[in-house]
């Protein structure tokens, strides 16, 4: 059975349950259920609080879990990122009153108030800067306006929040997070099983990123067509009973499709469909 930590609130965990549940693993119904087996799966589902995962993990309690990669830096624990999921993408920023400090370096005997107090004393002290650090559980943004810090340091996803507490933002981000899946270095206990879940999630990922494109085109033309649909590793060309013209089927980034249908069709391509992707294993 593979042990698997999974957000239970939050930004995290909404998206986590629905990229399991993409990938054939069931999910609770239920935001109660702490523990979910998924015996068809081989795979034991264990529902944590986003900031704890790293520490099961890292403690080799769990053998893998989704967490945030500013969670896990900010934990300190001993676990690593082995696969990116792109959801819950933010950055890490300082923030200040308009006017009062403008760049990392002034921040010497200032108090910084953060939910993230591991990664940003750390930050500091790589700046050589001697501030006071405050850990606050949440909405970090009020700190300033009640004089419990001069400075912030939060997760900036739209920077709505930033600018409805009338702060900006100082210097380039601390750092950059997304949703990630984290494991013990050198844990190799379940590595078939590991391989096989990161292959179903990296499945769930082509299949919301690509979609498939059919064309049929004159064959002399085929090999501009191609160049426009690549594929990810080769198209697949059959010939038509039409002779003289092939058809052609090849996955193409969802973001990029219309725009390639138009450039196909302009170069003499029809019958020009995309499908969706339901599953892939690459
Ligand atoms: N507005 C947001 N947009 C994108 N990612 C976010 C946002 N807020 C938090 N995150 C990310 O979500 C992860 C979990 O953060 P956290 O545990 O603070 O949850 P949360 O969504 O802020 O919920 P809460 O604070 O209410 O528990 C972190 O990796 C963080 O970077
Ligand atoms: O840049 P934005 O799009 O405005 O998003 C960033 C905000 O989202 C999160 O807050 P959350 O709602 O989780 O509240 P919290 O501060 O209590 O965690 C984060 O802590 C920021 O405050
Ligand atoms: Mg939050």
């Amino acid at each position: 059975m593979l042990r698997i930590a999974v957000p239970n609130k939050g930004s995290l965990s909404e998206p986590s349950a629905a990229m399991l549940h993409e990938a054939g693993y069931r999910q609770r119904k239920d935001r109660r259920e702490l523990v979910l087996i998924d015996a068809d799966n081989q795979v034991e589902f264990f529902y944590l609080r986003p900031r704890d995962i790293a520490v099961y993990v890292g403690s080799g309690r769990l053998d893998i879990g989704i967490t945030g990669r500013d969670l896990l830096l900010d934990s300190g624990a001993r676990a690593e990122e082995i696969m990116r999921l792109g959801f819950a993408a933010s950055t890490l920023r300082y923030a200040a009153r308009p006017g009062t400090v403008t760049d990392v370096s002034e921040f010497g005997g200032l108090t910084v108030a953060t939910s993230f107090a591991g990664v940003v004393a750390k930050h500091l002290a790589d700046n050589a800067v001697e501030a006071s650090v405050v850990h606050l559980d949440g909405a970090v943004e009020t700190a300033i306006q009640l004089g419990v810090a001069e400075v912030i340091a939060d997760v900036v996803e739209t920077g709505t929040t930033l600018r409805n507490a009338g702060l900006e933002i100082i210097g380039s981000p601390i750092l950059e997070s997304e949703a990630v899946v984290i494991r013990r270095p050198g844990d190799t206990a379940q590595e078939t099983k590991v391989q096989q879940f990161l292959r179903r999630l990296q499945g769930v990922l082509v299949a919301r990123r690509y979609v498939m494109m059919d064309y049929d085109i004159s064959a002399e033309l085929v090999d501009k067509a191609v160049a426009l649909t690549p594929g990810l590793e080769s198209p697949t060309v059959s010939p038509l009973h039409d002779k003289g013209w092939v058809a052609v089927r090849s996955m193409v980034p969802v973001q990029d499709a219309q725009r390639i249908m138009d450039e196909l069709y302009d170069l003499g391509a029809r019958a020009i469909l995309t499908t969706g992707i339901h599953a892939a294993r690459l």
